[in-house]
């Protein structure tokens, strides 16, 4: 793999707040990452970091091969997009566009101006009368247009109706087949991204919990429901990340759980099996259980 950012025991303090604890990670060339986590795990801090905006309390960040911080070399390969972006007070749309064609290298005007017109955002409208979800469009569309070789979109589009998500995650698909990239996506949304990430992240309580391909993800945990014995049965030497009961029947999420032999004994034990989509499963890795059941976190890495 081509890395085109590594960081290494990436530990970040506020105070007593350990928001990132001992975080090591390469990001690929050419690859779409989904950066998921519960709020307050630590994912707007790690991207800061990773952006040269903050410092690390210990541990090293390193980007096309240099360190961050005030370097506009790499800066330059880089965009950074959030929703508390903020604009000076007599910027249009169009002056943003104007500033951005000078940050990025690779800035296409045409496709932003065809994203301003998708997404109907005017182009002479100060971006202080933006509504929000103008606010978000005008963030996705730099971020999009920037072509930066890195780009990390830190949940811009919570201002997005469905239709514009939507449009956002169809641009992206369609620009990233002609003009490969790496991006990072941190969202909540993680059903309506799960088609697009090509690997997760998954941080939970300033620990990387995952780093995974998502199409493994997507079949690694599955919801095994039938009577508690036959559950018990399919249940023993796997790892049992929830249980519940539902009048009757046990329910049980269980990690690595769809091979052959395991569908076979499912069927043996009239144990129905369910694939856990992405969302479900990181709700299980990441919600501490409210039942018994043995959770085993470590597991999942
Ligand atoms: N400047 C700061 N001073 C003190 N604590 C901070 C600061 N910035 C972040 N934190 C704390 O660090 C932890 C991680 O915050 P961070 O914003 O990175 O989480 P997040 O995963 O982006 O959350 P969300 O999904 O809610 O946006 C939280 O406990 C937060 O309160």
């Amino acid at each position: 793999m081509t890395a085109v950012l590594t960081a290494h025991g990436v530990t970040k303090r506020f105070g007593d707040v350990t928001a990132l604890d001992d975080v090591s990670f390469a990001l690929a060339e050419h690859t779409i990452y989904g950066l998921l986590g519960r709020n307050g795990a630590g994912k707007t801090t790690l991207m800061q970091i990773l952006t040269g905006q903050a410092f690390a309390s210990s541990g090293n960040v390193s980007v096309f091969d240099a360190p961050p911080v005030e370097n506009p070399a790499v800066l330059s390969k880089v965009c950074f997009v959030r929703e508390s972006q903020r604009y000076p007070h007599v910027y249009t749309v169009r002056h943003v566009f104007h500033t951005a064609r000078r940050l990025f290298a690779n800035w296409d005007d045409t496709f932003a101006h065809g994203l301003a017109a998708d997404f109907q955002l005017p182009a002479g409208r100060l971006v202080r009368r933006l509504s929000r979800g103008m606010l978000s469009a005008l963030g996705v569309t730099v971020g999009l247009a920037a072509r930066a070789p890195l780009t990390f979109f830190d949940e811009p589009y919570l201002g997005l109706d469905p239709a514009a998500r939507q449009l956002f995650y169809d641009r992206l698909l369609a620009d990233y087949a002609g003009h490969p990239r790496t991006v990072v996506l941190s969202t909540h949304l993680i059903d309506e991204v799960s088609d697009l990430v090509e690997r997760v992240l998954l941080i939970d309580r300033g620990r990387l919990l995952l780093d995974e391909d998502a199409d493994d993800l997507r079949g690694r945990a599955v919801a095994a429901t039938g009577r508690a014995e036959a559950v018990d049965g399919f249940a023993a030497g796997r790892t049992e990340l929830h249980r519940e009961r539902l009048s009757g029947l046990v329910r049980s999420t269980i990690l690595d759980g769809l091979g052959p032999h395991a569908k076979a004994l499912a069927q043996t034990l009239n144990v129905e099996l369910e694939p856990l989509s992405l969302q479900q499963l990181v709700v299980r890795l990441t919600v501490p259980p409210t039942t018994t059941a043995p959770a085993d976190r470590e597991a999942a890495r």
